[in-house]
């Protein structure tokens, strides 16, 4: 099978070429797999084009090493989305070099075993170059920006997650801190930043939907798939249980993963409503800082390996940790094919969707429609894992 190596000299800490040429590369040679090509990106955007030049030589699948963070694999499937027809049809197997920040789907194929531990970053490389390799393939999310006047919608891709509200919020933030704090540390100052705004919009879960209950741990068909706003958090994973090693936001997708293919593919939803917290009333100042504190609370569960999707309104200011019978769950956990978000006209920040790290815009009076599908353009992604 043709091998293609590429790599993002600039992503995370910056330590791609060193990793690449004193251990990736030399491994490669070890086992006898001289690359086809390797490649190293000298801008943004540059992964796509690079990727889908070599593919257009290769007749059938190929394999890729990646060196980099979840967000170059996002330019390449968008690249794929955006050429429409690239003359490929066939599988990518992508064994994946985690160089970037956060490295979501790296973390959440191999989730780490402590904090304390150096991560081992060689674990789908070695699956690739392994007797029999395996691959497990990757749902991917189709984000569509549909407006009135009837131009042709913008959309964008995503291997990780699709977001809006508060997690749209802190990527959108987070951009500009990036030079000053490249490490993960950014992500929690941007949302110390917006941790009371509240989000106007509605939501409508597109079929099959289903949605978590706690009591019996399982997955139970909605009752209904509108949701009304406010909203705080909304966030949909596909392929990942985490967003970084220790911030296990989607935990079921791991724990009760969604069934295999044929099936259709889906998406896991976190979805956190300031109104259903019978202690809120109003969307006043004071409000939106008492639920601020209860949602840090309960999005810090994320970083307690999912404790979040269990935590329930206790009395007054208080969240149960274990949730009793009879109490609100926080988290609203929806699994389901896609969903459609459409903003309030005069909520500005509730316009922004992030699709893996790239920030997009609602136009006014539009929506956002996101939808998994197993392959874009004639072509299907995997992974060595
Ligand atoms: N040579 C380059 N110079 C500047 N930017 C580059 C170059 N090559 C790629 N890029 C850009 O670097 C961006 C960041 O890369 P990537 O997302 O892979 O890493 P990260 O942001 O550090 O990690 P993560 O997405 O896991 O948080 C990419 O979106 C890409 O556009």
């Amino acid at each position: 099978m043709p091998l293609f190596v590429i790599y993002n000299p600039v992503c995370g800490r910056g330590e791609a070429t060193r990793l690449f040429n004193d251990t990736v590369i030399p491994l490669l040679k070890e086992h006898g797999r001289e690359p086809d090509k390797v490649e190293v990106t000298t801008h943004a955007g540059h992964a796509g084009d690079l990727v889908i030049d070599f593919l257009q030589s290769a007749k059938g699948p190929v394999s890729i090493v990646l060196g980099s963070g979840d967000g170059t694999l996002h330019e390449i499937l968008y690249a794929f989305q955006a050429a429409r027809t690239t003359g490929y049809i066939g599988d990518v197997n992508l064994a994946l070099v985690p160089c970037g920040t956060a490295n979501a789907l790296y973390s959440s194929l191999f989730p780490p075993q402590s904090a304390d531990a150096q991560p081992d970053v060689l674990l789908s490389l070695h699956m690739l170059l392994s007797e029999s390799p395996s691959t497990r393939p990757l749902t991917l999310a189709i984000t569509s920006l549909e407006a009135p006047g009837g131009d042709e919608p913008q959309s964008s891709i995503s291997a990780v997650v699709t977001s809006t509200a508060l997690h749209a919020s802190i990527l959108h933030d987070s951009e500009a801190l990036r030079a000053a704090h490249p490490g993960i540390e950014r992500f929690k100052m941007a949302a110390q930043q917006n941790i009371t705004r509240w989000y106007s919009a509605s939501v409508r879960f597109l079929p099959p939907c289903s949605i978590y209950r706690a009591t019996d741990n399982q997955f139970v068909p909605c009752d209904t798939t509108d949701f009304a706003g406010p909203f705080v958090y909304f966030l949909s994973t596909v392929n990942v249980d985490r967003l970084e090693p220790f911030f296990r936001i989607t935990p079921l997708h791991a724990i009760i993963p969604p069934p295999a293919r044929p099936e259709p593919p889906t998406l896991d939803v976190v979805v956190v409503r300031p109104l259903r917290d019978k202690s809120i009333h109003d969307n006043s100042l004071d409000s939106r800082e008492q639920f601020s504190r209860k949602c840090m609370t309960v999005l810090g569960g994320a970083y307690q390996d999912g404790a979040h999707v269990k935590m329930t309104y206790g009395e007054g200011d208080q969240v149960s940790q274990g949730g009793g019978q009879g109490e609100e769950s926080v988290v609203e956990y929806i699994r389901c094919r896609g969903w459609e978000w459409v903003p309030d006209s005069a909520d500005e920040t509730a316009h922004f969707v992030c699709a893996d790290g790239e920030i997009l815009h609602i136009r006014p009076d539009g929506k956002a429609v996101c939808t998994a599908v197993h392959e874009v353009n004639g072509c299907s992604f995997h992974v060595y894992a």
